[in-house]
């Protein structure tokens, strides 16, 4: 990745704590500000500030809970958090979160929404046990469904929204709000990702060289995003829609950040598999392990996935996965792109150091390059590629015998993930095969570990807002 010029920090930025605030201005930027740690709020910088939420005062007694759920394409789960005064997390019982999760994801109760909502009781009344009964009428409780809801469409996503609303209003003593039960736009998703993982390292407040780029591979959308220098944010292309919008500007810790972000929808990991079969086009697919005849079902699709009569080959394999992520690629228009003609953000001090979440932990800790009961692990893409290579050479029963932690279901597509992984990553992202990257499970905080996700970050903003 070519090196952006490091930024000259123009404009003096007044450092300000313990006030979050939201802003927003004319370009239809949201502006997320967050000063955490207590003293006098200095003045907010020019103009463009109006102050919606202020968190202020000593960390002493005051504490605030949030419930997020992550309404993801592949399973459901909902976080808890506790914050001091200043917007520091604090131990709930013995963790430093309430974590639970379960399966199968909203999406798969697409023709019935009471039961999609339904679905969610057992975590909402876990979650709800373990916040003080006098606090809960204040505690925010938010759902952020993504891509799985994102593919079901308008219509069906929001028969599902309403139906949790309508559970959440009957069923639970947590403050919630209609606007809180919503589909998050991917750059949301990305956004918030981005303030967890740098919130938790500590690093909001540092300059944007000092922080840490994120990637998010789910199974529907794969999210990145990084800080970049206002040079390089000035010269993004802009876009028709906020969703759409490559920038977004931060006030964290009393530094203006310019956070590239996009949300790649079709690409996670697993609707990846759908537009890999689509390549293969026949009845079979050199990505698919020798030994499993079968389909795979994705978003009320079903496509053919039977292995080549020779099995599975890693060349093969990785040729479709190449197509499949520039298949119809539009003509690159901006400085450089990542794929499907989308701007890369120009790279840089940012990206330099990434934080890769979700399912490349977890495929890499499958695989068997990373221990799954570390919280992170510094890897290269390369290991990716060597790992494909070593499942590409096997049938469905030799994987099942070697990789005892996969599960029967993803068996079959081990070599396919494992190329597809590698494929994104450098073909994708444009990151070199030897280039050290974080895979992150969860964040050491304190002396605490806290889930690696993207609603910590939801959490953060929420409860400023109370
Ligand atoms: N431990 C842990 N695992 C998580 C968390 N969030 C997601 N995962 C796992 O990461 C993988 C991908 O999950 P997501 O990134 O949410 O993807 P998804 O659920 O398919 O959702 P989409 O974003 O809609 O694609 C799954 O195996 C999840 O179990 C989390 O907070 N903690």
């Amino acid at each position: 990745m070519k090196r952006a010029r490091p930024e000259s920090m123009g404009d003096k930025i007044h450092r300000f704590r313990s006030v979050i605030v939201v802003v927003s201005i004319p370009m239809a930027l949201v502006l997320l500000v967050i000063m955490l740690m207590p003293r006098s709020p200095a003045p907010l910088p020019a103009s463009d500030a109006e102050i919606i939420g202020r968190k202020a005062g000593p960390s002493g007694g005051s504490r605030s809970y949030a419930v997020i759920f992550d309404a993801g394409s592949s399973g459901s789960r909902v976080h808890v958090y506790c914050f001091d005064g200043n917007l520091d997390l604090i131990p709930i019982g013995q963790e430093i979160e309430l974590f639970l999760q379960k399966k199968p994801g909203l999406s798969s109760y697409a023709k019935d929404p009471k039961e999609a909502a339904n679905s969610l009781t057992s975590l909402l009344e876990k979650a709800e046990s373990v916040v003080p009964a006098e606090l809960r009428a204040k505690t925010p409780v938010r759902v952020g469904a993504t891509a799985g809801l994102r593919q079901l469409g308008a219509e069906t996503s929001e028969q599902i929204l309403q139906a949790v609303r309508d559970l959440l209003n009957e069923r639970s003593s947590l403050n919630s709000k209609p606007d809180w039960v919503t589909v998050l736009d991917g750059t949301q998703e990305g956004a918030f990702q981005w303030v967890t993982i740098n919130y938790l390292l500590g690093n909001l407040g540092k300059k944007h060289l000092n922080t840490v780029g994120v990637v998010d591979l789910g199974g529907g959308s794969v999210q990145m995003a990084y800080a970049i220098s206002e040079r390089d944010a000035a010269k993004a292309p802009k876009s028709t829609t906020e969703e759409d919008e490559y920038v977004k500007k931060l006030f964290l810790k009393g530094i203006k950040y310019y956070l590239y972000v996009h949300s790649y929808l079709r690409f996670g990991l697993l609707a990846a598999r759908a537009e890999i079969l689509k390549i293969a086009g026949g009845s079979h697919s050199d990505c698919i392990l020798n030994g499993y005849h079968g389909s795979y079902k994705y978003s009320d699709r079903e496509f053919p996935a039977s292995a080549s009569p020779s099995g599975s080959s890693y060349t093969n394999c990785r040729n479709d996965a190449i197509k499949a992520l520039k298949h119809d690629e539009p003509t690159c228009t901006h400085m450089k792109c990542t794929f499907g003609g989308v701007w890369n953000g120009g790279g840089g001090d940012g990206q330099k150091n990434l934080f890769v979440a979700s399912f490349f932990f977890d495929r890499a800790a499958e695989a068997g390059f990373v221990d799954p009961t570390k919280p992170f692990a510094k890897v290269k893409p390369a290991d990716f590629e060597e790992a494909a290579k070593r499942a590409c050479k096997l049938n469905v029963d030799e994987a099942k015998a070697i990789y005892t932690n996969v599960a029967d279901d993803n068996l079959p597509y081990l070599c396919m993930d494992l190329v597809y992984q590698f494929t994104l990553l450098i073909d994708g992202f444009g990151l070199e095969p030897w280039q050290d990257i974080t895979l992150v499970k969860k964040v050491k905080y304190h002396d605490s570990l806290v889930e690696a996700a993207w609603p910590l970050g939801s959490a953060i903003e929420v409860a400023s807002l109370a």
